[in-house]
């Protein structure tokens, strides 16, 4: 058994069922986000994982979904880390903004790339490779040194935090990960060597991408 890394973006929110682009914005989660987060608690325990700690980010979505996880765990009382490193991509003048009125504005073709290219911001916010740029480094300075210690680590946190860290740990080229969705509330499993490459990796429920 290598060093364990479980990786779990938020439950559905009140702005995902909205369809509206949510970036830094503070929306909590639906009933099904609820749902789909404590399924995400569930599914660690019956696959017999505990942890040591949780990082998440600075926005209600992901921390509530943290806080269910370890209700369903009967680990309360683990250390939290909250950090805004792990927020959401800026989604700058698009926030607020609903998607299809977006793809009527501005073509699909364009509102896809900026939801899903790597190096190309949509006005005013974040590029993946901004986001990876906050990411990466809380990544390699304080996260992976714990798992690499065999500290048990989870992470909750967003679509495109977590699309910068699988890029990264799945080492996906640019076109590669435009292809790269991240489900609501479908723990990503992975054992890490003792130099953090990647052992093996496993989703524990296979969700549609919303
Ligand atoms: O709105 C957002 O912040 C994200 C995640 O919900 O959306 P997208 O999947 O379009 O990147």
């Amino acid at each position: 058994m290598g060093n364990l890394l479980v990786l779990v973006r938020h439950g559905q929110s009140d702005w995902n069922e909205k369809n509206l682009f949510t970036g830094w914005r503070d929306p909590d989660l639906t009933e099904k986000g609820i749902e789909e987060a404590k399924a995400a608690g569930r599914a660690l325990k019956e696959a017999g994982y505990t942890f040591d700690v949780s990082y998440t980010s600075v926005l209600t979505r992901a921390q509530h979904t943290n806080d269910l996880i370890l209700a369903e765990l009967g680990q309360e009382d683990l250390p939290v880390i909250r950090d805004q490193a792990l927020n959401e991509r800026d989604y700058g003048d698009l926030s607020g903004l609903n998607k299809d009125d977006a793809r009527e504005k501005w073509g699909e073709e364009q509102v896809h790339i900026w939801r899903r290219s790597y190096d190309i911001p949509p006005p005013g916010g974040e590029s993946l490779k901004d986001t990876a740029a906050r990411v990466l480094p809380y990544f390699e300075k304080e996260i992976l040194p714990r798992v690499l210690k065999g500290e048990r680590v989870l992470v909750a946190a967003h679509g495109n935090s977590l699309r910068s860290l699988v890029m990264q740990l799945d080492k996906l080229n640019q076109e590669e990960v435009i292809a790269l969705n991240i489900a609501t509330g479908a723990p990503i499993v992975y054992e890490l060597s003792d130099k953090g490459e990647v052992l093996s990796k496993k989703i524990l429920i296979e969700r549609d991408y919303s």
